[in-house]
């Protein structure tokens, strides 16, 4: 610690051109001072907004960098530096609008299926030509790379020094429209935006779902940007037509761009992504080991990435060799909880979404009317569209037999009694007709593949 003291600054600045792409690190940090005192880094601006743009924006950073460099118990501290000393900073808050990109997500490390293969061309594609005027709509459930795959582009063009990205979470995007709002600058906001903004990434619009203010806002960017020509990517857990609580304008407007969806990965993608992931590692997986986890993985590929890691931490700790028994042992302690089968986690996800609703909701103990009907949902999408028996519903909701004839009958009668929740719940279900059909397809090529003798 001694040592790092003495280094000092110097070593947080290092840390910051390591963490942050080289245009962020020129304008807020290389002309900066800093020092440490007592328990404390001191970092010194020249004015009251350097101040509070750095701690807004970037506090959570310096904070990782004081915990990562072991100076437990460390503020820091943002100063003015008395007017006579001040230096020129760069000053141009235009070009860090938005969030940083994350240097980890980039095309090449994007494992390429045919589950994710059209979007990865799209995008491919628009890194190599950069063409403008391209309004793509990216959509697709949890951790199936819509992340992933938008910041790639980004790392793609600034890579190339093409930098006028634009980066946003769709929270980031509210909160930085409502901040300049509450300081009446909006139309300096969007201005900025219009100025240097030649590719705008806006990440997980559902979360929009109900902000009416943004929306308008979003719709007026969206004109402007795409007349322009300015390419544009925007990612959503569902489809324009499936997003609730969004301005109808706004929802058109979204319906032009270029609708790609992202699905679950099949057999063959989940073992290139488990092989790849480990390899990342430094890993070779025992192809009895891919299989094994490719077979029992059917959730996103969040889920898969850190079942391999967490399967090479195993082995390292225990200092063992990767191997099926250290895999199984993995996935019956992630698996403990849930023994449902692909088609259960896809109606879920489905009814999930269609009821505007969480997971954790549909679980829940609560009696409100919308869960109740949701749960009867996934009991009769299991019945009539997974075709399970009612023996196996029961057991893998965990209800009594009786019960789940009960919900059954009570959503027939519904169906029976209601043509518009008769009309809906159709439109649900050619949703993820295809989708189940895939997943049932697909477990019986599994089934013959380990009747053929592969299994371990
Ligand atoms: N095709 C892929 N190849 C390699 N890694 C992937 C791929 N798709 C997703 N991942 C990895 O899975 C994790 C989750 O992906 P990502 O965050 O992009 O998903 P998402 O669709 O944006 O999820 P969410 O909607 O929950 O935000 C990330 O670590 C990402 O790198």
């Amino acid at each position: 610690m001694k040592s790092l003291k003495k280094k000092g600054w110097s070593y947080f600045k290092e840390r910051l051109k390591e963490e942050l792409p080289q245009s962020i690190y020129k304008v807020w940090f290389s002309e900066l001072n800093g020092f440490i005192k007592d328990a404390s880094l001191f970092i010194e601006v020249p004015n009251e907004f350097a101040k509070s743009w750095l701690k807004e924006n970037y506090e959570d950073l310096l904070q990782r960098l004081i915990k990562e460099a072991n100076l437990q118990g460390f503020e820091f501290v943002v100063t003015e530096k008395p007017k006579a000393e001040q230096m020129v900073i760069p000053y141009n808050p235009v070009e860090v609008i938005g969030r940083r990109i994350s240097p980890r997500y980039t095309l090449e490390d994007f494992v390429v299926g045919r589950c994710n293969e059209l979007a990865y061309k799209v995008c491919s594609q628009l890194v190599e030509n950069k063409p403008k005027g391209y309004f793509i709509y990216l959509y697709g459930n949890y951790g199936l790379g819509k992340t992933h795959l938008t910041q790639a582009v980004g790392n793609g063009l600034l890579k190339q020094g093409f930098n006028r990205v634009h980066y946003f979470t769709a929270q980031d995007f509210l909160s930085c429209l409502l901040k300049y709002l509450r300081a009446g600058q909006i139309e300096a906001f969007k201005e900025k935006i219009r100025e240097s903004c030649d590719l705008l990434l806006l990440d997980g619009i559902h979360f929009l779902s109900g902000k009416e203010y943004t929306q308008n806002e979003l719709s007026f960017l969206l004109d402007y940007l795409l007349d322009e020509r300015k390419t544009v990517i925007l990612t959503s857990i569902g489809s324009p037509q499936e997003l609730r609580d969004m301005d109808s304008s706004l929802k058109s407007r979204l319906n032009a761009g270029l609708m790609i969806r992202l699905n679950q990965p099949d057999f063959e993608t989940r073992k290139k992504i488990i092989r790849f992931k480990a390899r990342k590692e430094g890993y070779k997986f025992p192809s009895e080991v891919v299989d094994y986890l490719a077979r029992n993985l059917r959730g996103d590929i969040r889920q898969i990435e850190s079942a391999v890691i967490g399967l090479i931490a195993r082995a390292s700790f225990l200092k063992e060799q990767v191997c099926l028994q250290l895999a199984k042992e993995l996935l019956t302690e992630i698996s403990s909880e849930r023994e449902g089968s692909q088609e259960m986690d896809l109606i879920i996800e489905g009814v999930v979404k269609f009821y505007g609703i969480t997971k954790e909701d549909l679980f829940s103990p609560s009696r409100k009317k919308n869960l109740s009907l949701a749960r009867q949902t996934v009991i009769y999408l299991l019945r009539h569209l997974a075709k399970k028996s009612l023996k196996d519903i029961a057991q893998m909701l965990k209800k009594e037999h009786s019960t789940v004839i009960y919900h059954l009958k009570s959503i027939e009668k519904r169906l029976n009694q209601n043509q518009a929740f008769k009309l809906q719940l159709q439109f649900l279900i050619k949703d993820l007709a295809p989708e189940i059909e895939l997943a049932q397809a697909e477990c019986t090529e599994e089934n013959e593949y380990l009747e053929a003798g592969f299994e371990a």
